[in-house]
């Protein structure tokens, strides 16, 4: 059971035993912290010495980039729950190795989370000594980052026994020390959306090659036009300001530079001072092609640093077997994104789900889903040509706006006709919904209160234009299916027979899918085979009945 928030690890073990127990410690922090987890290494750190030690530098070694990808990896395996973020302020290429006057904690390090508890790895030999081995461990701390005086101060040792056989077998093999080479200028690039293991992997061990500064170039709207899910990538400046919070965290010594990226290249093509730029296996043409363009310009080539890849043990059949942002993103289809409004002022049942999306993203689909779950189905589109009915006022009013052109031979409305004028024309579509809109609205209502007489706890109002309409007050939360726009075209140009123009005329009468999926709740897409969507909607609606359970409960 998790008692602290955010905790540091000091880290005490030789670095080149810690990739082979790095795992079992990491599962034993994360049962006392459930937030961050900050870890600081300092190996054959004496504790129990009786005099109080300091910190030191630690030089920067391969060993030390060897550690740092193994224990986000490790951390991604057995707590990925944590933000886990390796603290690199005490690694200086230094010829004494000792604290000195220009050590780099003159001034304990403010971290942007406060630390709330402080764990290590150290063994402790003799158990009488536990109460001066934590002590001297929460004023170590001290000495390194600001925390509140009287930081409780945890020896994760006990749960470690098992270890000790392996680590006699290492202990006995030679510990290599080999130097990484380092360089005054280092850049990557990135689009860093949900900041996860492997984008932290590349910044540790970017800090760690970088000895001056450190540009990040990161990924802008041009260059997000491919991606999937691009609707879900987190706000450019959200990013920024999540690598600057990790990056001040981690290294503040270094000189950070974040630009936008609009194109593949950006100023690593253009820096006379930059001398390397680190990729993965999957980016090394990239660097390869930053390099030619470089030559182009007059400019030397930059050393390619490659590391590796952090394999994601959690992958689905239809993820990327790396840790990647769109594996990460497209698991938060059917979650809650956003929790919903107040909804105090509406009837707590039957739970109202407005289900919107544009024209072609499977609404019909995942509505069909929900019904077989439970749900009572409210479609849109079929009360709006009920509105329409001969001898109503809908009609009437409709064909006293439009003309008598919009009629068929037995004077019902030709819908297909109706569209026509209206998709594509921002008036007339307005002229339209003016009239139609307040009387679908009340057939909703109708058809909210008979579900609650039917005793539904969930009710979907499937909607394509519920946002456009501004009827999220008629729904306790808003499901938004997003699709990509040449997908759609393809999917209504099929269905409906319409020309790619009339869809794409259709499809621009309709709010973006950014825009609607920034006033989602919850997201869905059925772009992939209807196995997944069914997961989705599932998901979904297991969820959902949780929340519901939750607003019952509450009344
Ligand atoms: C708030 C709401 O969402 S109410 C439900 C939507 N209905 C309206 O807004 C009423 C105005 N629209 C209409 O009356 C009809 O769509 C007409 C007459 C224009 C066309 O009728 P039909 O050719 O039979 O098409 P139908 O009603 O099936 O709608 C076809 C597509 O147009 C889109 N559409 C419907 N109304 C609108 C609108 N007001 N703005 C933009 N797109 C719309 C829908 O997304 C639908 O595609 P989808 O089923 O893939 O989501």
């Amino acid at each position: 059971m998790s008692m602290f928030s955010t905790g540091i690890l000091v880290l005490t073990s030789p670095l080149h035993t810690l990739p082979f127990r790095i795992a079992p410690v990491l599962s034993s922090a994360a049962q006392l912290v459930d937030r961050t987890l900050y870890v600081h290494l300092h190996p054959g750190l004496n504790l129990g010495g009786g005099t109080q030690p300091r910190p030191v530098f630690i030089p920067p070694v391969v060993d030390l980039s060897t550690l740092i990808t193994r224990l986000y990896s490790n951390a991604a395996d057995v707590c990925g729950h944590l933000d886990v973020r390796v603290l690199l302020t005490n690694v200086h290429a230094t010829s004494s190795g000792a604290a000195s006057p220009n050590c780099p904690f003159p001034t304990p390090q403010p971290l942007s989370h406060s630390p709330e508890v402080v764990l290590t790895d150290f063994a402790l030999q003799d158990p009488n000594k536990s109460h001066q081995v934590t002590q001297c461990l929460e004023r170590y701390t001290g000495h390194c980052y600001v925390c509140r005086p009287g930081l409780p101060s945890v020896l994760l040792q006990p749960q470690l026994v098992k270890l000790q056989e392996k680590e006699e077998t290492l202990q006995s093999q030679e510990e290599k020390s080999e130097p990484l080479e380092t360089y005054s200028d280092v850049v990557v690039g990135g689009t860093f959306d949900r900041l996860h293991g492997a984008h932290k992997t590349l910044l540790n061990i970017s800090c760690l090659l970088a000895s001056r500064r450190f540009t990040i170039g990161v990924c802008d709207q041009a260059m997000l036009k491919k991606k999937v899910l691009k609707e879900l990538i987190e706000p450019y400046s959200l990013r920024v300001q999540r690598l600057q919070e990790f990056l001040q965290d981690t290294r503040p010594s270094l000189q950070l530079e974040i630009v936008p990226l609009e194109d593949p290249f950006g100023v690593s093509i253009v820096d006379p001072q930059l001398k390397c730029i680190v990729v993965s296996e999957e980016t090394r043409k990239g660097g390869e092609a930053v390099n030619k363009k470089r030559l182009e310009n007059g400019l030397p080539p930059l050393v390619l640093h490659e590391i590796q890849l952090l394999k994601d043990a959690h992958h689905t059949e239809m993820e990327e077997e790396k840790i990647s942002s769109s594996s990460l993103r497209s698991r938060l289809l059917g979650t809650l994104l956003t929790p919903p409004k107040d909804t105090s002022s509406r009837p707590p049942l039957p739970y109202v789900i407005g289900l919107t999306g544009g024209s072609g993203s499977g609404k019909s689909s995942i509505a069909k889903q929900l019904e077989a779950l439970g749900a009572a189905p409210i479609d849109c589109d079929k009360l709006g040509h009920e509105v329409y009915q001969l001898g109503s006022a809908g009609h009437r009013r409709v064909v006293e706006e439009f003309g008598s052109d919009i009629l068929n031979e037995d004077k019902s409305i030709d819908r297909r006709a109706l569209g026509r004028k209206v998709f594509g024309n921002k008036e007339r579509l307005k002229a339209l919904t003016d009239i139609v809109w307040p009387e679908i609205a009340l057939l909703v209502k109708d058809r909210i209160s008979r579900a609650k007489d039917e005793g539904k706890q969930v009710c979907v109002v499937d909607a394509a234009v519920l946002l456009e309409a501004g009827w999220k007050d008629l729904v306790h939360e808003v499901w938004v299916t997003i699709i990509p726009e040449e997908e759609a075209v393809l999917r209504i140009t099929e269905r409906d027979g319409l020309t790619t123009e009339d869809a794409l005329r259709r499809l621009q009468s309709q709010w973006s899918n950014s825009r609607q999926v920034e006033h989602a709740n919850v997201v869905l897409s059925t772009l992939w085979e209807p196995e997944v969507t069914r997961k989705q909607v599932l998901k979904a609606w297991n969820l959902l009945q949780k929340r519901i359970q939750q607003t019952t409960d509450g009344q």
